[in-house]
């Protein structure tokens, strides 16, 4: 089984930054039990990894390893039972009241009454933001996800994955460094899925954030990632981590699917998930 070892930075652009790449996740050895009513559950076990600037990790592995839980750790949504997390060299909590990163649910979670911007405002109008501001934000970053023009709208007039967008909008409404995304498009048909695919990458080579990306999809982590996080089932380990950025270039289209360097990475993660896959229920 190949070591879990954090390859080095692959997605760095420019010199300075390649020469001396800045961790902005780093996880140590950490383990998380929940505590439940019948029985703990060990939900992570051992959990080392470091992302640096500019990084596109993908988490991927079986329905309960983990994979909701150590975002959930990053963002200080969950505490840890043992081990350590900096999060732009601060504590998880730390980060969370500078606003260090931005997250993105399952579902869109969009509030029914309020239009398009009034959604993406919202966080900013909570911490006190004048009014003004807040909308030449709200503008920005709809521009960036390919929704200017859609402000006035409310979130049922807009497809499933026009919402997700407005929820990515949101959560780089403080433009923070980081951004955490739960199986933004998990719920989505294939061909809108690799619609925003596309448009998810693109926006990370414009924008340099820095992405941690669960899903379940071999194709979508290989295709959006720098490196691939497969996890073993419960107690959710790291069994291996795959350089993409080695093999791939940084700006990728979808018919780079086909080629053999793609495949061949594809494969290695699924081999990774058959390997920790149990098959017993
Ligand atoms: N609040 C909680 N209390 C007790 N157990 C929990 C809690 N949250 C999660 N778990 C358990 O911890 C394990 C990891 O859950 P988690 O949601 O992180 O997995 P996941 O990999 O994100 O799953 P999925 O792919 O289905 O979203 C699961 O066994 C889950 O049942």
């Amino acid at each position: 089984m190949p070591a879990a070892q954090p390859a080095p930075l692959a997605a760095v652009p420019t010199a300075a930054e390649a020469e001396s790449p800045r961790t902005i996740v780093d996880i140590r050895r950490l383990n998380l039990i929940y505590q439940t009513a019948d029985q703990p559950v060990t939900a992570l076990s051992d959990v080392s990894l470091s992302i640096a600037k500019g990084d596109f990790i993908s988490l991927i592995g079986p329905s309960g390893c983990g994979k909701t839980t150590l975002m959930r750790v990053i963002a200080d949504l969950e505490q840890p039972s043992s081990g350590d997390v900096l999060v732009n060299g601060m504590t998880p909590e730390q980060a969370r009241l500078k606003r260090a990163y931005g997250y993105v649910f399952q579902a869109p979670a969009l509030y029914p009454w309020r239009n398009v911007e009034r959604n993406v405002t919202l966080p900013l109008e909570i911490m006190g933001m004048p009014a003004a501001e807040r909308r030449t934000r709200a503008g920005e970053q709809l521009e960036r996800v390919g929704l200017a023009g859609f402000e006035r709208k409310f979130p049922w007039q807009l497809s499933g994955g026009m919402q997700q967008r407005v929820s990515i909008a949101r959560a780089l409404a403080f433009d923070p460094d980081l951004l955490l995304m739960d199986e933004p498009f998990g719920a989505l048909d294939e061909i809108t899925r690799d619609h925003l695919n596309v448009n998810l990458t693109r926006l990370w080579l414009r924008t340099r954030k820095t992405c941690v990306f669960v899903t379940h999809s071999i194709a979508e982590a290989v295709f959006l990632s720098t490196r691939i996080v497969v996890m073993s089932p419960r107690p959710g380990r790291i069994l291996d981590v795959i350089d993409c950025a080695r093999d791939l270039p940084r700006e990728r289209t979808l018919g780079i699917r086909e080629s053999p360097e793609f495949q061949r990475i594809a494969h290695r993660v699924r081999e990774g998930l058959m390997e920790g896959h149990s098959y017993d229920d």
